[in-house]
């Protein structure tokens, strides 16, 4: 994956999706749970105005319940309707389809006003690369996938996905870029793994691991090495190092090789469930 957008390219993928926008009533927009600002495309709100929103969070096997549970307020009280998931799973499929009837309530209520019976809602799902889009097309469609063929009025080459007899999905999702020139914004993909490590080296990228921690989730290192909140980020990663054996060849502790355990066990969830956009520093 690697975010190689040209402005001809960005323009062309707003053009495609305002098309596809048309077709559909809901946009399920899905998001890191770990950074689930970060992680939006600032266009979205607009490009998706008009329809009915439900966020995903995803990745949420990842972040940390207690944050997430605040994003989900935080994304409530702006008006989508919000479900925390991992998408790699099928559990909670079922229940997203429960809420997808709820936040489409109004459209449900308008056809049958208009006497129109079981037109089922179409959606389509946006997000940024990597945040796990496809992955959740495959489990909420589980086995039951049944490619809708192209519908009149429809422009030609869209495919749906039927899920039950209530939803159906465009079958390709709308990738969308995030705010990629804000450099906290690459900063914080780059940590969750979502950029490649190229914008900031893994040095500097294990040096911004200890300073979250150390901010948000200092029991996490005092509980695994001898450091104090003194103690300076890269010592605490020479400490690592020390406690992990990365050691060099002339015996030295290996700064690098500790900054890229650091940075494995974080994406991994090895160091804990961890979220690093906290809402109340946006409230
Ligand atoms: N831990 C965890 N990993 C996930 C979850 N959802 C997706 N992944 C992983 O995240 C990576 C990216 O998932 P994709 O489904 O390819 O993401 P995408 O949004 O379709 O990516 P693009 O094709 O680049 O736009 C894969 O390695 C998935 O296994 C989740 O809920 N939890």
């Amino acid at each position: 994956m690697n975010f190689q957008w040209y402005p001809g390219h960005m323009t062309k993928a707003k053009r495609q999706m305002q098309e596809d926008i048309k077709l559909i009533d809901l946009v399920i927009e899905l998001v890191d749970a770990r950074i689930p600002l970060s992680s939006r495309n600032p266009d979205i709100d607009d490009i998706g105005k008009n329809k009915f929103r439900l966020i995903l969070m995803n990745k949420s096997d990842l972040a940390d319940k207690r944050q997430s549970e605040e994003w989900s307020k935080y994304f409530q009280a702006k008006g989508y309707f919000v479900y925390g998931l991992d998408a790699r799973t099928k559990n909670g499929m079922k229940k997203i389809t429960d809420i997808i009837m709820e936040a489409c309530k109004e459209k449900i209520e308008r056809d049958r006003r208009r006497g129109i019976k079981n037109r089922p809602i179409r959606a389509m799902v946006v997000g940024i690369p990597n945040v796990g889009k496809s992955t959740f097309i495959n489990s909420y469609a589980g086995k039951a996938v049944a490619k809708t063929g192209n519908k009149p009025g429809v422009t030609k080459g869209k495919q749906w996905i039927r899920m039950g007899k209530n939803v159906e999905l465009l079958d390709t999702p709308g990738i969308l870029w995030p705010k990629f020139e804000d450099q906290m914004v690459g900063l914080r993909l780059a940590l969750v793994g979502s950029i490649k490590d190229e914008i900031l080296n893994t040095d500097e990228l294990a040096v911004e691991v200890i300073k979250l921690l150390k901010d948000k989730y200092p029991g996490i290192l005092h509980d695994r090495y001898d450091v104090n909140e003194d103690t300076k980020e890269v010592d605490i990663i020479y400490e690592i190092a020390k406690n992990r054996n990365c050691i060099s060849k002339g015996n030295e502790p290996d700064f690098g090789k500790a900054a890229v355990l650091l940075i494995d066990e974080f994406r991994s969830g090895t160091l804990g469930k961890i979220t690093v956009e906290w809402c109340k520093d946006y409230e």
